[in-house]
């Protein structure tokens, strides 16, 4: 059951242009970044209720997905962590394929096998994770 509820684009404008890029032309333009894959994972704000677009990089493995609070390595978490903390129904889309899933966070063992793929994935997380003491959150979506 697809989510439902009015848009609120993000306020990193950057960002905000490559999800409405990817959504717009179903997946055909702005799916890469530094030549790797990007998706778009649509969540349901903590606060707001508002629909929440968030481009990130693509972590894919046997029809699971991995999304990756990373933030360039901020201090801080990226506010859409705390949306899949309480909403974890959200939708993720990956080129012109678009399903539900329900997002959980891992921890330990799990979430080092995640993180090595995420790594696998993206070498930038590995950077990012030295950047800063907060350890990143990693969500497992599952299809619904
Ligand atoms: C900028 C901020 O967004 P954010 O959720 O903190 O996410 C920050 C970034 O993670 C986000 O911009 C990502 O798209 C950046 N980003 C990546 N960010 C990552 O963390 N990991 C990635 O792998 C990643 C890849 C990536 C690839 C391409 C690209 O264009 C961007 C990429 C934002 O939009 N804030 C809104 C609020 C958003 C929100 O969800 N609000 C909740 C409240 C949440 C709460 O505070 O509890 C609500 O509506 O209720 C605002 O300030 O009004």
């Amino acid at each position: 059951m697809p989510l439902t509820g009015e848009y609120a684009p993000s306020t990193s404008q950057w960002a905000r242009d490559q999800a409405e890029k990817i959504e717009a032309t179903n997946g055909a333009e702005g799916y890469e970044l530094h030549g790797m894959r990007v998706i778009v994972l649509t969540s349901v704000g903590a606060k707001t209720g508002l629909l929440r677009k968030t481009a990130l990089m693509r972590v894919e493995h046997d029809g699971e997905y991995a999304v990756v609070g990373s933030l360039g390595g901020a201090p801080k978490n990226p506010v859409w962590v705390y949306n899949l903390r309480k909403q974890p129904h959200v939708e993720l889309q990956d080129g012109a394929e678009k399903h539900d899933y329900l997002a959980r966070e891992v921890t330990d063992e799990e979430r080092a096998v995640w993180w090595e793929r995420s790594v696998a994935a993206f070498p930038n997380y590995a950077g990012y994770q030295k950047k800063t003491d907060r350890l990143i959150p990693v969500f497992v979506l599952t299809r619904l």
